[in-house]
């Protein structure tokens, strides 16, 4: 397999005096679409956002493409991951293609004009993310399911190799989901290295090379989603009688009979 994009090794987080992550871990390669699931607080968001740099860590090795994070800062960590945060600002009167401008500035010095590649990344993240035809439309004229194409959109300006996104189909409908995911497993496809903090099990089930399951702000497990989402890690982790079926379908005994 190729060298790792990011290896994230036994990080610990407190905030104030509260233990958050014990032992949290992770790696990516390129082209690898890996999905972190688990409970409501288990330290999904905690966890990306620490091996992005956003959160301040205890302890943990932490490395980009080598590289170790401490030594990234700024714009040298911006361009190797774009994070995609669960609630981006959503600016009165900023308008698409504005926005994602916006995921140029790692690239842009103080006081220089865009480039003509910066101009064709802007396209090309419109293009890829299907929100060109809306491009010159305010931020807060669009839906749900097409604003958070657009912050995908933000982070492919980047041009980074990862593309983190936290939670992006959480307040979307079926169909928008659908058209979020098939975007994101386009882009590990085409190489990109996807990390995709989710809910939906049955959505990490059928769209990731690789699923971590957090429990209790610890890793649980690592690995092919049918290894990994077994019915006992199902009844263990989230307390539901629930068993991926051969089509990769999840089924749920939601009444518990
Ligand atoms: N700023 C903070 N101050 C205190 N506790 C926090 C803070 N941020 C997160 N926590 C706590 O850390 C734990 C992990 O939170 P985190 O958001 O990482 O979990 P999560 O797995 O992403 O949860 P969810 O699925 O509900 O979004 C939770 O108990 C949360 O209350």
């Amino acid at each position: 397999m190729s060298e790792a994009r990011l290896v994230a090794e036994d990080v610990h987080v407190k905030i104030g005096d509260t233990p958050i992550l014990h032992g949290a871990s992770m790696s990516v390669h390129a082209g690898e679409l890996l999905a972190v699931v688990g409970p409501n607080g288990a330290g999904k968001s905690t966890f990306s956002r620490a091996v992005s740099g956003l959160q301040p860590m205890e302890q943990g090795d932490v490395r980009w493409s080598g590289t170790p994070l401490g030594e990234l800062k700024g714009r040298k960590i911006a361009r190797l991951r774009a994070f995609v945060p669960q609630r981006a600002p959503v600016p009165a009167g900023v308008t698409v293609r504005e926005a994602v401008e916006l995921g140029r500035s790692p690239h842009i010095k103080a006081f220089q004009r865009p480039t003509r590649h910066d101009h064709e990344a802007v396209e090309h993240a419109l293009e890829r993310t299907n929100t060109l035809q809306f491009a010159d439309r305010r931020l807060t004229t669009l839906s749900g399911g097409e604003l958070q194409r657009v912050q995908i959109a933000v982070g492919l300006a980047q041009e980074a190799p990862v593309l983190i996104a936290d939670e992006p189909t959480s307040h979307l409908d079926l169909g928008a989901t659908a058209i979020v995911a098939r975007l994101l497993r386009r882009l590990a496809d085409d190489g990109l290295s996807v990390i995709l903090v989710v809910h939906d099990l049955a959505l990490a089930a059928a769209i990731a090379d690789t699923v971590v399951v957090m429990a209790a702000g610890k890793t649980a497990a690592t690995g092919k989603p049918a290894d990994v989402l077994t019915p006992e890690r199902l009844n263990d982790v989230w307390r539901v009688d629930a068993q991926l079926d051969e089509a990769g379908a999840l089924r749920v005994n939601w009444l518990g009979r």
